[in-house]
């Protein structure tokens, strides 16, 4: 007889602690895992929760477990994997049953997943998951994709192991076929932002001040409590205060600085370039990463070049702590608007409807890039759901006002010391090109013009025009 409500297959990281929230919630979860014997060691270490979970060795025998209509969590490596995947149980499903994949999937193979399930009788989700594996374990984000009804089917469950933020759950459907592989893309991109912008203040400390590890811990320790107070920066302090077992240094000095990268922040990248929507702060961070992998020819460069001067080797003062936690900020606050943004186009052009304040609400716990500024970027979209832009809101505009003067002294401060902060600088760039009333785009009109012919507007008169270039131009 069928014991299970739901299935999951993929006992990884993720898969993994996520079977165990089910379990807990009371949901007998059956499970498999392309490698038996992982599936074997996930049963034993189960503990008190192993009554409500019911291994499978085959594919089989892992649908046979769950009663009908089955909801099947898929928590398998990106790609390919998902493909197989589904190919593999297309046998033994039947007609209603629901196919969720929970892994960070490209939208666009979600919405082709979709065209390729269509009058199968099979139901597709696709869902982004967030929060690492303490996030899978206790309550992650849940970003759900596809039918709402579809949805509807398995809210309860969802919103039983999500994160719950004054207890609230931090789940949504947010809109049909890709839409919350997509938010979930774009998260990862904000998150990518986070990320590279507190590297590059860890940075300007560590290289520009030369301050230990510990020491810049303890600076981001005590900015967790104030306006930066978030998940990422809690980390941060967490991580620079460790230490290395092995050597007794901090562990973050003997961490090789190369950084991974897996594909989401690429994407948000890449998909906000096709949709012609500025998303610098993110664009930058992917770079930096990419820059950060090819570290023999950085060496070389260094060698060629010199690095930066040596560290002053002074204790930052008061007011400068205050300008990086400021700048630190207003990097935020234009990485998130960019973010938005690329999720506003988004919406448009693959009519998703997207629920901007349902998104601000259920980042606000479980995921990655949780923090207090959640909190009032939810209320903000709520008082005005119809905001073109982030940096148009009243409480960012003030909190815009506050912060950018301190972004602009620690980019200028970082260039002046020839310390790298590419994604601080590209948030202030696009700060300082958003808000200038008359941009430099009349010189490069009047270059298209010159040698392509491709006409201009006047800022006096209607219709296309020409520029006088006389001989050697394109239009003469
Ligand atoms: N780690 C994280 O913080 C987060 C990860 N994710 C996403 O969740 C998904 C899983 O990630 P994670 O748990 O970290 O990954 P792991 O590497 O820990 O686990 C990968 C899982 O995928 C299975 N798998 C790999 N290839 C195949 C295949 N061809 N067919 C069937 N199963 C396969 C593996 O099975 P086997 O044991 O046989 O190798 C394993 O169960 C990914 O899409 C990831 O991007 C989402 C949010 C956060
Ligand atoms: O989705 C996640 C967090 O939200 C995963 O941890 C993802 O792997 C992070 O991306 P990358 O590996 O590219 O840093």
């Amino acid at each position: 007889m069928s014991k299970a409500e739901i299935g999951l297959i993929g006992l990884g990281v993720m898969g993994a602690n996520l079977a165990l929230n089910i379990a807990e919630k009371g949901y007998p979860v059956a499970v498999f895992n392309r490698t038996a014997s992982r599936t074997g060691t996930f049963f034993e270490n189960a503990g008190d929760l192993r009554e409500n979970v019911v291994p499978c060795a085959t594919l089989e025998e892992f649908v046979a477990q769950i009663k009908p209509p089955r909801p099947i969590i898929l928590m398998v490596q990106a790609g390919k994997a998902v493909d197989e995947q589904i190919e593999g149980l297309r046998d033994f499903l039947s007609a209603g049953d629901i196919i969720i994949d929970a892994g960070n999937a490209n939208f666009r193979d979600t919405i082709r997943r979709f065209d390729e399930l269509e009058n199968s009788g099979l139901t597709f989700i696709g869902m982004g998951v967030s929060g690492g594996e303490e996030g899978a374990r206790h309550g992650p984000s849940i970003m759900v994709g596809g039918e709402k009804q579809a949805y509807e089917r398995v809210e309860s469950v969802l919103k039983s192991i999500a994160a719950k933020f004054e207890g609230e759950p931090c789940c949504a459907w947010l809109g049909h076929g890709g839409a919350g592989h997509f938010v979930k893309t774009i998260h990862n991109g904000i998150e990518y932002a986070d990320m590279q912008m507190i590297a590059e203040i860890y940075g300007i400390l560590r290289d520009g001040f030369g301050m230990g590890a510990k020491d810049i811990g303890g600076i981001f320790a005590k900015w967790n409590e104030g306006r930066l107070n978030s998940y990422l920066v809690e980390i941060t302090a967490a991580v620079l205060e460790a230490d290395d077992p092995m050597s007794g240094d901090p562990i973050v000095d003997r961490i090789l600085d190369r950084a991974g990268q897996k594909g989401t922040g690429r994407w948000s990248a890449i998909e906000a370039q096709m949709m012609g929507v500025p998303a610098t702060a993110i664009e930058s961070a992917v770079a930096a990463r990419s820059i950060s992998a090819d570290r023999e020819l950085r060496l070389l460069a260094s060698k060629t070049y010199g690095s930066a001067p040596a560290p002053t080797n002074t204790k930052p003062d008061a007011s400068v702590i205050q300008d990086l936690e400021l700048a630190l900020f207003a990097g935020k606050i234009a990485a998130y608007a960019q973010g938005f943004a690329v999720m506003d186009q988004a919406s448009d052009e693959f009519q998703w409807n997207l629920p901007m304040p349902t998104i601000a609400r259920i980042w606000r716990a479980g995921c990655i890039i949780r923090s207090q500024f959640l909190g009032t970027l939810a209320r903000s979209f709520e008082a005005d759901p119809d905001a073109e832009n982030l940096l148009l809101i009243n409480d960012f505009v003030s909190m815009m006002e506050e912060a950018h003067p301190a972004l602009r002294r620690v980019v200028a401060q970082a260039a002046l010391a020839g310390l790298p902060v590419p994604a601080l600088s590209a948030a202030l760039g696009y700060f300082d090109a958003f808000r200038q009333a008359r941009s430099t785009a009349n010189l490069i009109q009047a270059q298209r013009d010159y040698f392509g012919a491709h006409g201009f507007e006047r800022i006096d008169e209607g219709g296309e025009h020409h520029g006088p270039w006389g001989s050697g131009a394109a239009s003469a």
